[in-house]
């Protein structure tokens, strides 16, 4: 299969997810930082799962899966030990929905990458499902290569665009400048705490004035 990639928006959209294990979980923390109202249908839940429901994070359906419990859901997710159960949320889930199933036995809309979160910055890695331990063993080792760091590195890039589109006028002269917010020099003031160091290399920017 020739997946494509894309970051989807499902804030204040149904998301459901159908079991209450540990893969259900693996879901559920993957779309806790977005607004989703999370649905989880499973008569039991791990703990991990119950202390989001505790916090509010998600809302629990006690109960066995019915197919009206995908109604009006934008994501559905099939993550229950039983095939038989996994075939019945394939079933009931209308072709508009996109439909994710952990067994990968059936129909699957969608597959799941490992993610990595560092602010607005998303990395997301997958292998197709050829090998979900790889992409495990590459999340563990961008986490490492990019640290919390990264967060407030890719917010103030966000500052300097914003910045530069509101300030300058000529084409080449935004696309120069936008280019020169991407030097290294910028990424080792931040991770020195010199934010001032920062914001005068793009004042200079936006002034004309920088010329490496
Ligand atoms: C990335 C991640 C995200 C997530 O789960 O959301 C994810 N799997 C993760 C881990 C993981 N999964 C498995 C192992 C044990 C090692 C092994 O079996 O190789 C490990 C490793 C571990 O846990 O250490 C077992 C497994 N996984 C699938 C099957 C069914 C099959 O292949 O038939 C089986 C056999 C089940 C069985 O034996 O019955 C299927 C899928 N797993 C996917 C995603 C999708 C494609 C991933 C890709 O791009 O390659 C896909 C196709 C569908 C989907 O679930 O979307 C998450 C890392 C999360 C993180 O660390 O953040
Ligand atoms: N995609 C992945 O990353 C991955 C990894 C490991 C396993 N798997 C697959 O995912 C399945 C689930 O793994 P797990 O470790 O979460 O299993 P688990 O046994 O911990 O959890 C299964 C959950 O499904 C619930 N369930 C069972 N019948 C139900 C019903 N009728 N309605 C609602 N909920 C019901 C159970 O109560 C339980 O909460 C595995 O059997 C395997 O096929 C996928």
């Amino acid at each position: 299969m020739t997946y494509f990639p894309a970051l989807l928006n499902i804030d204040y959209k149904k998301v459901v997810v159908v079991g209450g294990g540990n893969v259900a979980a693996q879901k559920v923390r993957a779309l806790l930082p977005t607004k989703a109202n999370i649905h989880i249908i499973s008569p039991d839940l791990i703990a991990e799962l119950a202390s989001y429901v505790q916090e509010g994070r998600a809302i629990w359906h006690e109960k066995q899966f019915a197919p009206h419990d995908v109604d009006d859901a934008v994501l559905v997710f099939a993550t229950t030990n039983s095939e038989a159960v996994n075939d019945a949320v394939e079933e009931a889930t209308q072709h508009w929905q996109q439909f994710s199933r952990a067994d990968m036995k059936g129909r699957v809309d969608f597959i799941n990458p490992a993610v990595v979160r560092r602010g607005e910055l998303i990395l997301a890695v997958s292998t197709s499902g050829a090998s979900p331990g790889y992409t495990r063993k590459l999340k563990a080792e961008l986490e490492e290569q990019f640290d919390e760091s990264y967060a407030q590195y890719i917010a103030f890039l966000k500052h300097c665009r914003q910045q530069i589109n509101a300030t300058l006028t000529d084409k080449a002269a935004k696309r120069k400048a936008l280019q020169q917010t991407l030097c290294p020099e910028i990424f080792d003031w931040l991770q020195q705490g010199d934010v001032q160091q920062c914001e005068a290399f793009l004042q200079n920017l936006l002034n004309g004035e920088q010329s490496t």
